[in-house]
């Protein structure tokens, strides 16, 4: 492999060994895992926003997985219906890459009436598509039932939702990144019950900004849920 990296190319030789390969596996791994705790983290922001979410999302949790779970596992995955809809909807207003990868036209198209000559750069702004009011209804709020019904997914085949991008340079660590997306949020909303510190309201809570993550840290409380028998 490193003999393929190393070859001539039109920008001179590279020198790439195995330790500049493995620190650039590991930032590429880095960045993914960093796109899923800040999608975790808007998630939980989301969902302590908006209680009535939070209380259906666990009660359709706990519910579907059973009350006495000691561990999730992979096969608990895609059996929850809402999760998948709450996780749409905090792509949609909190993409962690908000503007993709940048494109280069290869040459001169014509888009919308806008002439785009050759050689250009072109950004994706995946931020205001996901609040444009031509593609959605309430585009500010919180509502992930607006997927229900819908065929819309993340997968690169709907533009109104580009959270992994799409083409040829779409992430090849969707199907990763959604995993541990889902374990990470099923593990604290089954185990954990969660409010806010002493002290601190909803309103406390930074709205939005187009920044990968949130200016203010989000704090919470985690309870450890009382199990159905301590309930009796
Ligand atoms: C929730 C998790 C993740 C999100 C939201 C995410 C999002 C993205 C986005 C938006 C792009 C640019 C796509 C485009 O411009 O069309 C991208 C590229 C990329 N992602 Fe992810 N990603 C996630 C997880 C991961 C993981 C876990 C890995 C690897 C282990 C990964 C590896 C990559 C790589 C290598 C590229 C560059 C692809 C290329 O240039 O051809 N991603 N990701």
């Amino acid at each position: 492999m490193l003999d393929m990296i190393n070859r001539p190319t039109k920008f001179g030789s590279l020198k790439i060994t195995s330790d500049h390969l493995i620190a650039m596996m590991s930032d590429v791994v880095l960045a993914g895992v960093n796109a899923g705790t800040v999608t975790m983290i808007w998630t939980m922001t989301e969902l302590t926003r908006h209680p009535r979410v939070m209380k259906k999302l666990q009660e359709e949790i706990r519910a579907t997985l059973g009350s006495n779970k000691e561990r999730i596992t992979e096969e608990d995955l895609e059996k929850v219906e809402y999760l998948n809809l709450v996780i749409k909807e905090t792509f949609r207003l909190h993409p962690p890459a908000p503007l993709l990868l940048p494109r280069e036209t290869m040459s001169e198209i014509k888009i919308q009436g806008y002439n785009i000559p050759k050689n250009a750069m072109l950004k994706i702004n995946t931020y205001t598509i996901g609040r444009d009011p031509k593609c959605w209804t309430n585009p500010e709020e919180f509502i992930p039932e607006r997927f229900l019904n819908s065929s819309i997914n993340y997968k690169g085949q709907h533009y109104e939702l580009l959270p992994f991008g799409a083409g040829r340079r779409s992430c090849p660590g969707m199907t990763l990144g959604i995993t541990i997306l889902e374990l990470g949020l099923l593990n604290i909303l089954y185990f954990f019950d969660w409010t806010l510190p002493n002290g601190m309201t909803i309103a406390d809570i930074e709205d939005g900004a187009l920044n990968l993550g949130k200016k203010v840290p989000l704090k919470l409380v985690p309870t450890l849920r009382s199990s159905p028998r301590e309930q009796m």
